[in-house]
């Protein structure tokens, strides 16, 4: 039997899946690891835990299926984007804890390239909005403050990548520097049209071109492990941004197919071929995957906080017990009783980008209960995801209907809410591990598991459909009164 093993690296967690030639899941493994907050608006991981989970959880499923490394036919890895590492290359040490994509603390140099003018040049190149959220300001930020970095940078001594790149480097034993395209088009520094490190955007951040890696297919071997880490060197086949493996899993494979994931945050996906769409509103343009040296496109919509709402109605607020009981509270009451909850906890994502929004609670009165504030932060999650699409209809592009995954989506509450303010079917199939699972599909295409995309469409079967049943006008009202509370969130920080 043949067996693909997939690496999940999450911004929470490791995980590992061990998927047979059927793409089921045989066995798997998860590890959670230190979220590090070292100022406000500061997110760091310990790139060195990062590893050691990861390869735990790899080590830990092989063993508890009784598979060994011969009969594994390749590794497809998938990761948490953006997040920046930059470590030695001789010790393959890190410089300093990974910057998380969360993390804030270059707003204000991105709020100095706009002033000076850039954020036109780097939409063009990067397909990107200007922010914080991507790695050229991360990775710039490591270079001129940890002591001496930028000098060893310019030697040839250090090397950077995203989690991905660091991840092969450390299962290769540093024999593969290597990033995909992917991921490459989460730095801010990528051309995604011409298909290289754009060098006018390397210049302007001062980057030395050296510690860059070599942009690869998302799906193809590009090296294999070293043998002492499974037993046996296992072929490493496919690599892609954890948005852009779950698009692949929920095989969203052709032009016009979207998908959300529902997780710490939202990332709304849709397919748009070989066409890289501009937006007008505030959307990205990004890689969906490289293959044979072709390169399909998304637009994407990223929220960045969806499921961590609910974890901080739970540690925060203490609201809740556990993630799942938000569901019944919410549904104790028939609606949020005019409470609208704006979770910009880190700023406001896409189409808004306001690293300066912060949270806000809006409309309660001493009629007000934990119920309706469980419903309004359900309501805040939909009515974030209706402006994305919102987005790519002014965009000129309609979605029909949207797929969904992620760890939220077990709350059908939110489900109906979210069909019922998008006005499409929303669609949540059998298999919700749709990341792992693109990283196993595109690793067991590379390697010949399954011989063209049309053998790959068995492995998606709906579970749920949820069919809007709410009426325009509602919808109108619901979106109208979020964007008077938007309003008052945006800007708060920088006390405008
Ligand atoms: N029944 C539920 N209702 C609402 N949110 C939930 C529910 N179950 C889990 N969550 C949220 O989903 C998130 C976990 O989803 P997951 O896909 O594992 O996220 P990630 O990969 O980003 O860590 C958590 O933020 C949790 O608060
Ligand atoms: O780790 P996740 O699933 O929250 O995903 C993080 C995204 O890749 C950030 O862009």
């Amino acid at each position: 039997m043949d067996y693909l093993l997939a690496l999940d690296q999450g911004t929470t967690s490791s995980r590992a899946m061990l998927f047979d030639a059927r793409a089921q899941v045989c066995a798997q493994a998860q590890r959670e690891f230190t979220q590090h907050f070292p100022q406000p608006g500061w997110v760091a991981h310990d790139a060195m835990e990062i590893w050691r989970t990861q390869l735990a959880c790899a080590q830990q499923v092989l063993q508890e299926a009784g598979v060994a490394a011969a009969q594994v036919r390749a590794i497809g890895l998938t990761n948490q984007r953006e997040t920046t590492v930059l470590w030695d290359r001789s010790t393959g040490q890190p410089l300093a804890p990974a910057i998380v994509w969360q993390d804030r603390r270059t707003a204000a140099r991105c709020d100095a390239l706009r002033a000076a003018g850039h954020a036109p040049l780097i939409r063009a190149r990067t397909g990107l909005e200007l922010d914080a959220y991507f790695s050229a300001t991360k990775l710039a930020w490591l270079l001129d403050t940890v002591p001496g970095a930028r000098a060893r940078a310019e030697a040839g001594e250090l090397a950077f990548g995203t989690i991905d790149s660091w991840l092969i480097w450390q299962l290769t034993g540093g024999a593969r520097h290597v990033t995909d395209a992917s991921n490459a088009a989460r730095t801010m520094l990528y051309d995604i049209h011409r298909g290289c490190w754009a060098e006018d955007l390397l210049a302007l951040l001062d980057i030395p071109p050296g510690v860059l890696p070599q942009v690869v297919d998302s799906s193809g071997v590009l090296g294999h492990t070293t043998a002492e880490l499974f037993g046996g060197a296992i072929p490493i086949a496919g690599v892609a941004g954890d948005q852009q493996a779950a698009t692949f899993g929920q095989l969203c494979l052709r032009p016009g197919m979207a998908k959300n994931t529902y997780g710490t945050g939202c990332f709304l996906t849709l397919n748009t071929g070989t066409q890289a769409v501009a937006s007008d509103n505030r959307l990205l343009t990004t890689i969906a995957w490289q293959r044979g040296g072709h390169t399909d496109y998304l637009l994407e919509g990223s929220v960045f906080m969806a499921g961590a709402v609910v974890q901080w109605l739970r540690d925060g607020l203490g609201l809740i017990r556990a993630a799942d009981e938000i569901e019944a509270l919410a549904a104790s009451v028939p609606d949020a009783g005019e409470v609208v909850m704006v979770p910009a906890f880190a700023g406001l994502g896409a189409p808004h980008w306001d690293a300066y929004a912060r949270g806000t609670l809006l409309g309660m009165t001493r009629g007000t209960t934990a119920a309706h504030i469980a419903r309004a932060a359900l309501d805040a999650v939909a009515l974030q995801n209706a402006d994305l699409l919102a987005a790519m209809a002014a965009d000129g592009v309609e979605v029909k209907e949207l797929r969904v995954d992620g760890g939220m989506t077990r709350n059908n509450l939110l489900m109906q809410l979210q069909a019922d303010l998008l006005g499409v079917p929303v669609l949540r199939p059998r298999q919700t591990e749709t990341t792992a699972l693109g990283a196993a599909l595109l690793a067991g295409r590379a390697v010949g598991v399954w011989e063209d995309d049309a053998a790959l469409a068995a492995h998606w079967q709906v579970d749920r459909v949820f069919e809007p049943t709410a009426s325009a006008d509602w919808r109108e009202a619901m979106r109208a009164r979020w964007h008077k509370a938007v309003e008052r969130a945006r800007g708060w920080a920088d006390g405008a």
